[in-house]
């Protein structure tokens, strides 16, 4: 029996709901505001979310990462509102929810979709059930950190290969680590390959090892890296950085699953499980043809994006106060309190860094701390707070406009009337422009500045192909 709730404020329409999912045989709750339903959501573990747009406290769409990082069960979502509207659909579908309903709906339709997604549910936790995944060294719970487990568990269950890729300092190696840990293979060797340092000639000796005598210098038999991994894990880090040379030998070895060491005269096999890793957009090399499609396809059976730093909400703080009582610790001394203003300066900073600078900093005021027993903003490194101080001024510089003080924006069409959607789609571009030129692409600033929610300046940069 499944817990469905719906945030809606139209009592005849959570009343046809709740007749409907009775009928079903499950549970229902419902809520009138979006405050409340998050609320149930932080509490209970619902499966499934009716979720209204137009609230009296806010915009369920705008609501949704709040949600998400409120529930403690992930629940698969149901957008419904009163009035179609397309950007809103693909707002929805970008956030991952399950579906888009516009009422009047009929309720076949909505049983039938119901039905759907509580068996989707259902196999995604049998599947999370057989794997449930050993996350000792991952520091971090957010919403887009449970996501990434999800995928985690997939990888950890398969012996497909998986490509883990997001910004420098991100957690690559360490999640790639982590699935080989929980997978089949964790008894065996995880094996990594620095694509940064295979040149074309040492890759063959490196990677396939060689006989004895096959070189000058090869005074003894040695097995590369492909072989050290049979049964393990073979992990290709910084595959953005492979020669094209070498990804075509590399591919042949995927392919046939067979390679020959320098100097042998007969092939030999390795039965390895792939990762690999990269802070490159591999999509946009193998436009430019520096990344072999073929290759490309055969690393992203499995997915892991990870997401930077500044994106995983709560996680700054948890990182934090985890590194510190491990820094005390080491350091044989008490726990050390952290005054709120630390964590304001931590959560303003854009951290290209990510984890790794984010706990270099936090050793660095640890170290400046010294025998004191809080940790005060004063004792982070002069180039974090310079760099945030210098972010809010500018900020208070660039405010946004009364909307009574606007600059008066109409254009004399000189009888030449364009369609409203042409020009509505015009004006919305160029809005997206300009503020993406002043703000330098700061999308924390123009989510302040434009109002707009996060998911639907996405989808408007989506939608209009605009770089950041
Ligand atoms: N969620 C996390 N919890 C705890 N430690 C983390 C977490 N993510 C990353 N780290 C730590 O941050 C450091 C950087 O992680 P890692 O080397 O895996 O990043 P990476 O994305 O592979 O970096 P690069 O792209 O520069 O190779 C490591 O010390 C790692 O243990």
């Amino acid at each position: 029996m499944a817990l469905i709730l719906i945030i809606d404020d139209d009592n005849d329409f959570c009343g046809t709901m709740k007749s409907l999912v009775l009928r079903m045989e499950h549970d229902f709750l419902a809520a009138g505001t979006l405050e409340q339903g998050i609320r149930i959501l932080g509490e209970q573990a619902v499966d499934i979310l009716l979720l209204d747009v137009g609230l009296p406290d806010g915009n369920g769409l705008e609501g949704l990462s709040r949600i998400k990082e409120a529930s403690k069960s992930s629940p698969e979502i149901f957008i419904i509102t009163g009035l179609g509207d397309p950007a809103g659909a693909e707002t929805a579908i970008t956030e991952g929810v399950w579906d888009y309903i516009v009422k009047p709906t009929s309720i076949k339709e909505t049983r039938a979709s119901l039905t759907r997604a509580l068996k989707y549910r259902q196999e995604k936790q049998r599947r999370h059930q057989a794997v449930s995944l050993d996350l000792d060294r991952i520091v971090g719970r957010s919403a887009p950190m449970r996501k990434c487990f999800e995928i985690m568990a997939q990888g950890a269950g398969s012996s497909a290969p998986v490509l883990i890729t997001g910004e420098t300092g991100t957690g690559k190696e360490l999640f790639a680590q982590t699935i080989h840990a929980n997978s089949l293979r964790k008894d065996k060797g995880f094996i990594v390959v620095d694509c940064a340092f295979l040149t074309e000639t040492l890759m063959e000796s490196t990677l396939f090892g060689h006989r004895k005598g096959a070189f000058t210098g090869a005074v003894e038999r040695r097995d590369g890296l492909v072989k050290l991994a049979d049964q393990g894990t073979l992990f290709l880090d910084e595959v953005g950085e492979m020669p094209l040379s070498a990804q075509k030998s590399f591919l042949r070895i995927l392919q046939e699953k067979r390679f020959r060491p320098l100097g042998d005269a007969k092939e030999t096999t390795s039965d390895f499980r792939l990762m690999a890793a990269t802070n490159r957009d591999l999509d946009v090399m193998v436009e430019n043809g520096t990344f072999r499609r073929d290759l490309l396809y055969r690393l992203r059976t499995i997915h892991l994006p990870l997401p930077p730093l500044r994106r995983r909400g709560r996680d700054i703080e948890t990182l934090t106060r985890f590194k510190v009582s491990q820094l005390c610790e080491v350091n044989n001394l008490p726990p050390k309190k952290i005054e709120q203003g630390f964590f304001d300066t931590l959560n303003a900073y854009p951290w290209p860094g990510n984890v790794r600078e984010l706990c270099n900093v936090v050793e660095t005021a640890f170290v400046a701390s010294g025998s004191e027993a809080i940790l005060y903003t004063m004792h982070l490194p002069g180039e974090v707070r310079i760099q945030v101080a210098r972010a809010s001024i500018e900020k208070g510089q660039l405010s946004q406009v009364p909307e009574d003080n606007l600059t008066n924006p109409v254009v004399s069409f000189q009888g030449n009337i364009p369609g409203f959607k042409a020009w509505k789609q015009k004006m919305e571009r160029h809005y997206l422009e300009q503020i993406i030129a002043a703000t330098n692409g700061d999308v924390k600033r123009i989510l302040n500045l434009s109002g707009l929610s996060k998911s639907h300046f996405y989808s408007l940069v989506k939608k209009y192909g605009v770089e950041i």
